[in-house]
């Protein structure tokens, strides 16, 4: 049988993965800690000499109890090594010190997803975002985002838009080589992308699609990079199927906007989406997608972000595969141009015409 994650183990290896799935919430919660008391960064300091516990907790200012705590479960999840009574750091420990992406999905399980994740059983039993109510009373992450507590919306930002502008240069080149003079950036969020081409293209118009809150933060971003006069805002609920959408664009872009709704929310919104396209525009959507993954790591990240939107965002949409959103396009009559894979960290950009 072909795996793609893991590969055969012994039974007593099989038996400790196991116990490494049960205690995961508890291991994540104190590797964070490692890291944010500076536990890590004092451990790290002192090479391969090491550090006692009673050293770290000195040097961070805790107590010496909770330094051993965190310590020892540091080195259950071969963070540290313990050798003559002093902790030293491992290659896993140095990386999940430095490495951004791991942090900044840290961040975002914390503060976004934690405390939600305990109600998955009853989203995915009701179709809603059963997790969400530990920030209030909202349909969907998308209408609470301006509300959430700071670290939680700083951390849902950072997470959306550190894949996202790591995949638009390269993505605003193609999409820019066709010379569209009109776009329709649709789920704009802080108008990034839309800051981009309209800075990189002096002739180019962008109207903006969000819910009213985001477009505010949209529209004020881009009048401070002094292009607000070229950004027209639109807010449209698209999950109304009866919302049309503005028409008659050279391009209309889409950039991780689709996995946030469900498969028959994608239908009404590509079809809207294809008739917003003036004859020989191009529909851009630039999402990631778990099986164009060339590295098991980021497959794993995608597949497991899918229960967040079940939890936390919406209640019915998941990371989907590229053939996933390809067949819905077909269903509502656009064909594949062309695909260009591997943009930014995970991304592929889809172009689309109908036809
Ligand atoms: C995951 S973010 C992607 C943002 C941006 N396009 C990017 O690539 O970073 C999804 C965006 O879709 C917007 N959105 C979600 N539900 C929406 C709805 N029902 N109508 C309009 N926009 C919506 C959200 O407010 C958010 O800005």
């Amino acid at each position: 049988m072909h795996k793609r994650f893991g590969h055969d183990k012994t039974g007593l290896e099989t038996r400790f993965d196991a116990q490494r799935i049960a205690f995961a919430p508890i291991v994540f919660q104190a590797t964070r800690l490692l890291r944010s008391t500076g536990l890590l960064e004092a451990v790290e300091g002192r090479g391969a000499e090491g550090m006692t516990a009673a050293e770290a907790a000195t040097e961070t200012g805790l107590s010496s109890y909770a330094a051993t705590v965190l310590l020892e479960c540091g080195l259950s999840a071969d963070l540290v090594a313990y050798d003559n009574g002093k902790f030293v750091i491992t290659t896993l420990g140095a990386f999940i010190r430095r490495d951004e992406m791991t942090a900044v999905n840290m961040e975002f399980i914390h503060e976004v997803c934690y405390l939600g994740m305990h109600k998955l059983e009853d989203a995915l039993k009701l179709g809603e975002p059963a997790g969400l109510r530990v920030f209030g009373e909202w349909k969907t992450v998308y209408e609470a985002l301006a509300h959430l507590p700071e670290n939680a919306k700083s951390a849902w930002l950072r997470f959306d838009h550190f894949y996202s502008d790591a995949a638009f240069p390269a993505a605003s080149r193609i999409v820019l080589e066709r010379q569209p003079k009109t776009m329709l950036d649709i789920g704009c969020n802080t108008g990034k992308w839309a800051s981009l081409c309209l800075a990189r293209s002096p002739e180019l118009c962008a109207s903006l699609v969000d819910l009213p809150n985001q477009l505010e933060m949209a529209m004020q971003n881009l009048r401070e990079k002094g292009l607000g006069d070229r950004a027209v805002p639109c807010p449209v609920d698209v999950l109304d199927p009866h919302a049309e959408l503005p028409s008659g664009f050279d391009a209309v872009w889409m950039s991780q906007f689709l996995v946030c709704f469900s498969e028959d929310e994608v239908r009404t919104i590509l079809r809207r989406a294809g008739r917003a396209l003036r004859p020989g525009g191009r529909l851009w959507i630039l999402d990631t997608f778990w099986d164009t993954q060339r590295f098991d790591a980021a497959a794993y990240c995608l597949i497991n972000t899918s229960p967040y939107f079940t939890a936390i965002a919406n209640g019915n949409s998941r990371m989907y595969r590229a053939e996933d959103i390809l067949a819905l396009a077909r269903e509502e009559g656009l064909a594949l141009q062309t695909t260009h894979e591997r943009l930014g960290i995970y991304h592929s950009l889809l172009e689309l015409a109908p036809g």
